[in-house]
């Protein structure tokens, strides 16, 4: 949907003085320093699903807001191009870029002004005003946008009578009534107090867990990043430290400075099962024999397997105790001594919840697909290891 490729931004020289010198410094934000301007964001690429919710995380300063500013053209790149469906946006006429803001993108941010003497149902309705929808229409899509974000009672109210989480809810209304492809968002809940923030991120997921629209969020909460992003890009510098998803950011932190920022990440939350799961130590299938199966169980320290079908797909668990009694009655079928009650859960499932579906099973918690098939497991060291917080000098 998105391309961003080498966007580059220097503000305070002209952009062919700025380019002259980023084409020939070795150090270009000191060169460009040295210059008297400022190297906000450098040479920065990237792509963006439709659908995806990507995050652009970083300290103050660090170029996020520079960045998306150039996404809908409030700010005109020095270099590099943003591609919107395969259009560079540079070459928009003005036409093309008033549909692009108008119809196609949809700005949220932290502060906002809601029009004190203005109802909320007009309020969500403003930027359908701006856009020339007829009045009825408005209030209508106004009203649909209000009860998505919890606020269908309050159309009738006005700006004073809504609490601080309640008005940034209008925002999101606001932007959700125009029904854009693209939301994006700057620092939309860091004016928030911890638990109304913790209530608009969940309810972020959960409109986006119905509409999927294409969201970048800005943000310089790891967390917030860790909870929302599929993706997250972190910025230092106006550069790209990192992009990956959060799981791969606090496996495999790029630097010290991402290690220090994932350092004090809630790992049980920010962890997937996914993340960490392993291969199992020993599986069999239906049609093996019960006998020979103990006799590789014994070679292993594990207490039980999983049997699978021919595809893959786990039909039960069996205990060394099971295959034991079988063995020693002489019972050769598998399916004799399984049991089917066994927790399971899909990869996208935090350690958090994991750990509460971990308790004394004889095998490691699998993690399924949909069609049930195996794609490993999550033993309990791993999920300890993995929420362990590393210890400086570890
Ligand atoms: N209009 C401008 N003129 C000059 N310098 C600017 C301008 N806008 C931003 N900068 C500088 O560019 C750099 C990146 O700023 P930017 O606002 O994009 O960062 P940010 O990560 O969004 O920070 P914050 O979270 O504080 O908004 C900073 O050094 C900032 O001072």
């Amino acid at each position: 949907m998105f391309q961003a490729r080498n966007v580059t931004k220097v503000f305070g020289l002209p952009a062919g003085r700025a380019r002259e010198i980023l084409d020939e410094a070795e150090d270009r934000s000191r060169a460009i320093t040295a210059a008297g301007g400022v190297l906000a964001v450098d040479d920065v690429s990237f792509d963006v699903a439709q659908g995806e919710l990507f995050v652009i995380m970083g300290l103050s300063g660090s170029g996020k807001s520079t960045l998306i500013r150039m996404v809908n053209r409030l700010v005109e790149p020095t270099a590099g191009q943003i591609y919107y469906d395969g259009t560079d946006i540079a070459a928009m006429g003005e036409a093309q870029l008033r549909e692009l803001r108008n119809k196609r993108l949809s700005m949220v941010f932290q502060h906002f002004a809601l029009f004190p003497h203005r109802t909320i149902r007009d309020n969500a309705a403003y930027g359908l005003k701006t856009r020339g929808v007829p009045r009825h229409e408005r209030l209508e899509r106004a009203d649909q946008a209000l009860h998505q974000v919890g606020l269908g009672q309050w159309g009738d109210a006005y700006p004073e009578e809504l609490s601080g989480g309640m008005q940034q809810r209008v925002g999101l209304a606001r932007a959700l009534a125009t029904d854009p492809e693209v939301l994006i968002m700057d620092e939309p809940f860091s004016a928030l107090d911890p638990l109304n923030r913790r209530a608009m991120q969940e309810q972020l997921l959960e409109l986006q867990s119905t509409f999927r629209k294409t969201i970048l969020f800005v943000t310089h909460d790891l967390n917030e990043a860790m909870r929302l992003g599929d993706r997250i890009m972190v910025l230092r510098g106006g550069t790209v430290v990192q992009l990956g998803t959060g799981p791969q950011i606090i496996a495999q932190p790029a630097d010290e400075y991402v290690h220090d920022f994932v350092s004090d990440v809630d790992r049980s939350r920010a962890l997937t099962a996914g993340s960490i799961m392993t291969e199992p130590w020993l599986t069999a299938t239906v049609d093996d024999d019960a006998a020979s199966v103990l006799e590789k169980l014994d070679r292993t320290p594990a207490k039980g397997l999983y049997i699978l079908d021919q595809d893959h797909r786990v039909v039960g668990v069996a205990s060394g105790e099971a295959l034991s009694r079988a063995a020693a009655d002489g019972e050769r079928d598998l399916r004799r001594c399984l049991d089917t009650d066994y927790a399971w859960v899909a990869e996208g499932t935090s350690l958090a919840r994991c750990c509460h579906l971990t308790g004394g099973d004889v095998v490691p918690l699998a993690v399924l697909d949909a069609d049930k098939h195996l794609l490993g497991v999550v033993p309990k060291t791993e999920m300890l290891r993995a929420i362990a917080t590393q210890e400086e000098g570890d």
